[in-house]
């Protein structure tokens, strides 16, 4: 049996929650958001923000589990949603390839793409916390409305960036493109895409996949499960674990987002994100 895209039988089975009859009954519309495997730079520990790194060997397996993963749970999807960077389009890449779904439609926004962390771009985490304090750098990394400084002329990524031609293919003039972004500055460009283009899509009935970022993810979280300024600093995405959200029939969220796979091994994960932020070295994999 058929129900929203994804096996019923199966649906039954999800491990960390099994959902109660009622709330089966008013979920309307399944999305899977999703942060993409991991990159070069998630690696070394940098800010990467809109520098253009791919994925990393890590990520693509990340991805390519997150694909067989989806595909065990019988997902289909209809429709997949991603950023300009490179990161977020392979990692749909690999999934919709580990799911012998690879004609899926996909379309590309910049909107979807990773916070714009300005003059923090390249840093790495671990030497900032030294310098700055772990509280300044969980404050740029995690609040709601700090804005970090701007990226100028004299930023050594500045050139690359805005001299790429997909950000001349942008539906605002290239001068408009941000230059740093708070999670709110997010949220405000993200939003406009959201409403126009993929919550009609997901009110048609297609199942929705939005492989995107860390930030981007988080802001969208914080839109449709209303999560207050407060709490959305103790939100954490990890690489290339699927979020799974039931919404109702006006697009409001039925329970919180849930992640999918092994618990104890995505709390490790989130927990590890996190520790980025930390003034000790962090261990590389
Ligand atoms: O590029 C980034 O995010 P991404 O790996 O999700 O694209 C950011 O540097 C994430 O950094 P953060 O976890 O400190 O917010």
């Amino acid at each position: 049996m058929q129900l929203l895209g994804i096996r019923w039988c199966v649906i039954r089975h999800y491990s960390c929650c099994k959902p109660k009859e009622n709330h089966n009954k008013m979920v309307k519309y399944r999305l899977i958001l999703l942060r993409h495997g991991e990159g070069a730079w998630n690696k070394e520990n940098r800010f990467c923000s809109w520098v253009d790194q791919k994925l990393s060997r890590d990520g693509v397996k990340e991805a390519q589990n997150c694909g067989r993963h989806l595909k065990s749970l019988g997902f289909e999807f209809d429709l997949v949603f991603t950023s300009i960077l490179s990161r977020s389009i392979q990692t749909a890449w690999h999934v919709l390839e580990e799911m012998g779904q690879e004609w899926v439609p996909t379309e590309a926004s910049w909107r979807l793409n990773e916070r714009h962390y300005g003059a923090l771009i390249g840093l790495n985490r671990a030497e900032m916390a030294l310098n700055h304090g772990e509280e300044q750098v969980k404050r740029w990394r995690r609040s709601y409305d700090v804005t970090p400084p701007p990226i100028t002329e004299a930023h050594p990524y500045y050139h690359e960036i805005y001299s790429d031609r997909r950000y001349s293919h942008c539906d605002v003039p290239l001068e408009k493109l941000p230059k740093a972004e708070s999670l709110k500055e997010v949220l405000d460009r993200l939003l406009p895409y959201w409403n126009e283009r993929i919550a009609p899509e997901v009110k048609r009935g297609k199942t929705v996949l939005i492989s995107a970022h860390g930030n981007s993810t988080r802001a969208l979280l914080k839109h449709l499960e209303n999560i207050s300024d407060e709490a959305i600093v103790n939100v954490t995405l990890p690489t290339g674990i699927p979020v799974l959200l039931e919404l109702d029939e006006n697009l409001r969220p039925l329970g919180q987002h849930r992640f999918l796979g092994d618990q104890e091994v995505i709390q490790a994960a989130i927990k590890k994100v996190e520790d980025q932020g930390k003034a000790t070295p962090v261990v590389k994999k």
